[in-house]
């Protein structure tokens, strides 16, 4: 695992069944992207943008145990590979020791013009230091 960020379980995010809506999930794995670019790779969304995105390519996500309002879940990030322009994570979400989602995801770098573009250098150096320390 590279990067966690723990997200509480709010009202906004549940069904009139008291669970989790999955799209809601889907959020929370981009918003945990989001956070791994800023607190991690040091290269925030808000910077990145007009001249590069990170959109995902694909995804696939599969839910073990429903999530309910005020639980903790913590969004496990492990980086899986770097290509020349992808990224493969899988992020797993969990509360206490009960997972509850798994996200396998492959995002690509892209130019302005919505393009693949290769991982800035400084970025894959980060990355790579990363896939190093893997816990
Ligand atoms: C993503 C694309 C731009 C890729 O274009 P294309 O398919 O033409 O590229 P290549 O064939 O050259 O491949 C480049 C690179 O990507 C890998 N790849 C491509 N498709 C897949 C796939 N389906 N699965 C796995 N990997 C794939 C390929 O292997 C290559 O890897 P290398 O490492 O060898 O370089 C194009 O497909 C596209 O524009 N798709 C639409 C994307 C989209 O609309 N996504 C959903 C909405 S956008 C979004 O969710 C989003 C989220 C964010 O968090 C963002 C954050 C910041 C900016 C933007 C965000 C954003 O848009």
């Amino acid at each position: 695992m590279h990067f966690t960020l723990r997200q509480k379980v709010l009202f906004k995010h549940c069904d009139p069944a008291g669970i989790v809506f999955f799209p809601r999930y889907a959020e929370m794995v981009n918003d945990a992207v989001e956070a791994l670019f800023d607190e991690a790779l040091d290269w925030p969304f808000q910077v990145m943008h007009p001249d590069a995105g990170v959109p995902t390519a694909a995804i696939a996500m599969q839910f073990t145990a429903p999530s309910r309002h005020g639980e903790m879940l913590d969004l496990n990030i492990t980086i899986q590979r770097i290509g020349r322009s992808s990224l493969t994570l899988q992020t797993v979400a969990v509360c206490g020791a009960e997972t509850r989602f798994t996200a396998d995801q492959t995002i690509v770098c892209i130019d302005g013009a919505g393009r693949p573009h290769p991982w800035p250098q400084r970025v894959r150096d980060r990355i790579e230091k990363l896939l190093e320390t893997a816990t």
